[in-house]
C-alpha cells in the first residue's frame, strides 16, 4: 500500500467556455503537477475542482482521465462525497476499480446533519469497498464541525485512516495530533502552511499549490528542518500572492496562472462567472509580479 504522506496539489479542472470538460486541459495540469511541480499526488475531485457543480459522469470523467494521465507516477485520492449518499457510495468504488490509492470525502452538508447521520454516511461509503477513507473537514464552507470525541468515533473505523483538515484552529489542530497520533492529518489552508507543519501534520493539499508549488514545497521542508525564520520568509511571499488571488477570484485566477505558462487551464464552471477584462489583465500582473 502507497504512503500517502506528502503535499498535493487539490486538481483544477479545465472546462471550455459551455461549460463542458477540456480534457486536453486537464490532462496538461495533472501533468504540469507531477512533472514541474513534482508533487507527492493529487486530490482529485474537490473543491478546487469545481466538483460539487459536477454530474456524476463527469466526475467519473474526470478520475478516469487523471488515473489514466497520473498512472502510478503520484499519489492519487478521490473525493467522492456529496449529499447524495447513493452516488458517493458509487463514486468509492468506481474509484477503488480504477486503483485510487485513497478517497476522501467532504462531510454531508446543507441539511443539519447529527453526528450519527455523519458517522452513517462514512461507514456506509467504506463498507464495500477495500480502501483508506480521508475525512474531508472544511467548516467554513459546509458549516459542519466535528469535536475530538467524534472524531474518535468516526476513526475507530480502521479504513478510516486521517483527515484533510481545512480550518484555521490551532488549538483543535494541536488537540488533533496529540489525540490520534496514528492518523493521517493533511492541512488545508496553504495560507498557514508553516504553522501546520509545526504541528507535526502528514502533509498538505491546496489549491495553490497548482501553481506555487516550489514555494509550498520549501516552506514545509524548511519548517521541517527547523529553519523556521527562513520558511517564514518563503510563506510570506506565498500569502502576499494568495492574498492576491483570493482577491481577484480564487480557482479562476489560478487557472489564469497556469495560462501564463502555457496551460489550457481553462474558464470555471457556471454558476462561476466568465473571466472579465480586468480580471485576466489583473492575473498578469500578478504572474509577473510572483513568477
Ligand atoms: C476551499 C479551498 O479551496 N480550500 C483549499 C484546500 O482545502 C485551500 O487550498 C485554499 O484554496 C487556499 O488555502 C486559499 O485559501
Ligand atoms: C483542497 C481543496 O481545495 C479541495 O478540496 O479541492
Amino acid at each position: 500500500m502507497r504512503d500517502l504522506k506528502g503535499l498535493y496539489s487539490a486538481l483544477l479542472c479545465s472546462f471550455h467556455e459551455d461549460g463542458t470538460i477540456n480534457e486536453k486541459g486537464l490532462r496538461q495540469i495533472i501533468r504540469h503537477n507531477i512533472d514541474h511541480n513534482k508533487m507527492d499526488g493529487l486530490y482529485v475531485g474537490g473543491s478546487t475542482g469545481e466538483n460539487f457543480m459536477l454530474s456524476t459522469e463527469e466526475k467519473k470523467r474526470i478520475f478516469e482521465i487523471a488515473k489514466d494521465e497520473a498512472k502510478d507516477d503520484v499519489t492519487l485520492i478521490a473525493q467522492v462525497g456529496s449529499i447524495n449518499l447513493k452516488e458517493s457510495i458509487e463514486l468509492a468504488k468506481f474509484a477503488t476499480d480504477l486503483g485510487y490509492d485513497a478517497l476522501s470525502a467532504v462531510t454531508p452538508f446543507y441539511y443539519k446533519f447529527s453526528f450519527d447521520e455523519v458517522r452513517h454516511y462514512y461507514e456506509s461509503i467504506i463498507s464495500d469497498v477495500d480502501n483508506r477513507m480521508i475525512i474531508y473537514f472544511i467548516p467554513f464552507l459546509t458549516g459542519v464541525n466535528i469535536s475530538i470525541p467524534q472524531f474518535e468515533k468516526l476513526f475507530a473505523n480502521k479504513k478510516i485512516v486521517g483527515v484533510k483538515f481545512t480550518q484555521g484552529d490551532f488549538y483543535l489542530l494541536e488537540r488533533m495530533r496529540k489525540a490520534f497520533p496514528d492518523k493521517l492529518i493533511f492541512a488545508g489552508f496553504d495560507e498557514m502552511l508553516l504553522p501546520a507543519t509545526v504541528l507535526g501534520i502528514d502533509g498538505a493539499i491546496g489549491s495553490t499549490y497548482n501553481v506555487n508549488a516550489a514555494r509550498a514545497r520549501q516552506i514545509y521542508e524548511l519548517t521541517r528542518a527547523n529553519k523556521i525564520s527562513e520558511a517564514l520568509e518563503v510563506q510570506h511571499i506565498t500569502n502576499d500572492l494568495i492574498t492576491d488571488i483570493l482577491d481577484n477570484g480564487l480557482y479562476g485566477t489560478i487557472k489564469l496562472l497556469l495560462a501564463e505558462q502555457g496551460i489550457e487551464a481553462g474558464c470555471c464552471r457556471e454558476p462561476m462567472k466568465p473571466y472579465t477584462p480586468e480580471m485576466r489583465a489583473r492575473a498578469k500582473e500578478i504572474y509577473k509580479k510572483y513568477f
